[in-house]
Order: structure tokens, then C-alpha cells, then sequence
């Protein structure tokens, strides 16, 4: 695979809230291949930025693409369609689907019967709904949850909860995965489970882009990380290089009044 070729790429992104610039032409790319880290501070933009790449906020100026496509003024279902899939801060499961249901309501949208008829009693509806399900299954069992797939969410617990919304986003094969604050609210077990999941989940053809603030996490996963300070890159590299950078140092050590 070209990474070039088929990377996540924004060009001068730019996003102003009421006159008040939080992203000042952003150029990033983010690879296939690679678990890419987007750090900094609180403030620093980089929940904007993620909308951005989402399709949630529309960039003031520039622009963003996959694979040499541009994705500008596409929602995000319509980047979902093309295989740009997010996950959630807030855990957000249907508490009334079971686990694998959950995992399921992530492919309707490759179901021409849509998610509904695949649970009425009709013979299109219950071969559709057979396939959403062995796919969810493999979804989860590539995180290691087939063992919870019958249970309820709140039978299990939030770092399990977490996974699960992992694998609903993993369970349609996206091209670009991005994730926003994974081990918000998680302990240290759950963190470190979810460090070893993401780990597995990394593969040539998928671009991942976490949004984190455990450092550690951040710096076992990634292969590169952005760090951004007041709308702008302060530094890019790999996670030896961050550690050693004097501004990334500075901004975290909490002494810029810039
Ligand atoms: N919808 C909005 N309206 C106005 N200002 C906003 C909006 N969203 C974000 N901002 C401002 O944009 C700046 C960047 O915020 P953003 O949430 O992107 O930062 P962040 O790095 O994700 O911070 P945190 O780590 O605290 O989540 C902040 O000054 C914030 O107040």
C-alpha cells in the first residue's frame, strides 16, 4: 500500500469560533500503517481538529482528504460511508440491544434491508441479520469479547463498554479509525487492556488516530505524535522524539504564557 496514497491528510485546515482562531492552518497527515497521537493541552484544539476530521465542524479555510479525495462538506455518515468511522468520548451504547446488537447497529449501513428488517421474520431480513451478526462476532473477538456478546452494557464493565464501541467502529473493516479520548474514565487495568486492544487492532491498510490524554498510553501506542499548543504544531515525531522536545517539555511542565 502507497501511504501517500491513502493517507488522512488536512492542508491549512483553519477553524474560527466568533472572530477567535483555535486552528491556524494545520498541515498533518496521518498514515496507513501507523497509530497516529494528537496531544496537548487543554484548549490547545485538538478536539476541534478531530471534528474537523469527522465532519462534525467544517473548517473556516482548507481542506481535508482520504486517499486524494477531498471529504470537505461531507457529514459524517457520508464519511462513514467511505470508511472514516469515530468513536465516542461518552460511552454511548443502547442500553436495551445486548452487546453483539450493539457491535451490530455499526453495519446498517452496508444492509440495503437496513437494521430493522434484519430483525423481522423475513427471509432477506433474517439472512441480512445472520451476517450482521457473524460479522459483529468476529468484531468483538478480535478485541477478546466474544465471551460478553449475549450480555447487556451495563452487565459489564465501563472499560469492557468501551471496547465494545471500539469494535462497533471496527466491526465494518473503516479505513481510517479515530478515536477521541479512548481512556477517558478508564482505570489502570481497563487502561492497559485498552493499550494492548488498540495495539492489536493496527494494520497496513487502516490510518488510526487517537485523541488521548494518558501520556503513557499515548506514548506506547503511537508511532508518530502531534502536539498541539494554541491552534498550532509545536511538534511532530515519534514518541522518543516528543519526550526529548524542549517546547513539548515546556507547554507540559506548564510554564508557557505565550
Ligand atoms: N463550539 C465552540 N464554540 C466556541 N469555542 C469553542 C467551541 N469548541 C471549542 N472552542 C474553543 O476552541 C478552543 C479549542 O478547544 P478544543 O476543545 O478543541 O481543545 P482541546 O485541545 O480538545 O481541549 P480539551 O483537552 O480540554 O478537550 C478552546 O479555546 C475552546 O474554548
Amino acid at each position: 500500500m502507497d501511504a501517500t496514497n491513502h493517507a488522512l491528510v488536512g492542508e491549512g485546515v483553519s477553524l474560527s469560533f466568533g472572530g477567535i482562531k483555535v486552528l491556524k492552518g494545520l498541515d498533518v497527515e496521518f498514515r496507513p500503517g501507523e497509530i497516529t497521537g494528537l496531544i496537548g493541552p487543554n484548549g490547545a484544539g485538538k478536539t476541534s481538529l478531530f471534528n474537523c476530521l469527522t465532519g462534525a465542524y467544517r473548517p473556516t479555510q482548507g481542506s481535508i482528504r482520504y486517499a486524494g479525495d477531498p471529504l470537505d462538506g461531507l457529514p459524517p455518515a457520508r464519511r462513514a460511508e467511505k470508511g472514516v468511522v469515530r468513536s465516542f468520548q461518552t460511552v454511548a451504547l443502547c442500553p436495551d440491544l445486548t452487546v453483539v446488537e450493539n457491535v451490530m447497529l455499526g453495519l446498517a449501513r452496508d444492509y440495503h434491508a437496513g437494521w430493522l428488517s434484519a430483525f423481522l421474520p423475513l427471509p432477506r431480513g433474517r439472512r441480512e441479520c445472520a451476517d450482521m451478526r457473524l460479522r459483529a462476532m468476529a468484531a468483538l473477538a478480535e478485541l477478546g469479547l466474544d465471551g460478553v456478546a449475549e450480555r447487556y452494557p451495563t452487565e459489564v464493565p465501563p472499560g469492557t463498554q468501551r471496547l465494545v464501541e471500539i469494535a462497533r467502529a471496527i466491526a465494518g473493516k473503516p479505513s481510517v479509525l479515530l478515536l477521541d479520548e479512548p481512556a477517558a474514565g478508564l482505570n489502570n487495568a481497563e487502561t492497559r487492556d485498552l493499550t494492548r486492544a488498540l495495539r492489536s487492532l493496527a494494520a497496513p491498510n487502516l490510518v488510526m488516530v487517537v485523541v488521548e490524554h494518558d501520556m503513557d498510553l499515548v506514548m506506547s501506542i503511537c508511532d508518530r505524535i502531534y502536539v498541539l499548543n494554541f491552534g498550532e504544531f509545536v511538534a511532530c515525531g515519534p514518541p522518543d522524539v516528543i519526550r526529548q522536545d524542549p517546547d513539548v517539555q515546556r507547554i507540559y511542565l506548564g510554564t508557557d504564557d505565550d
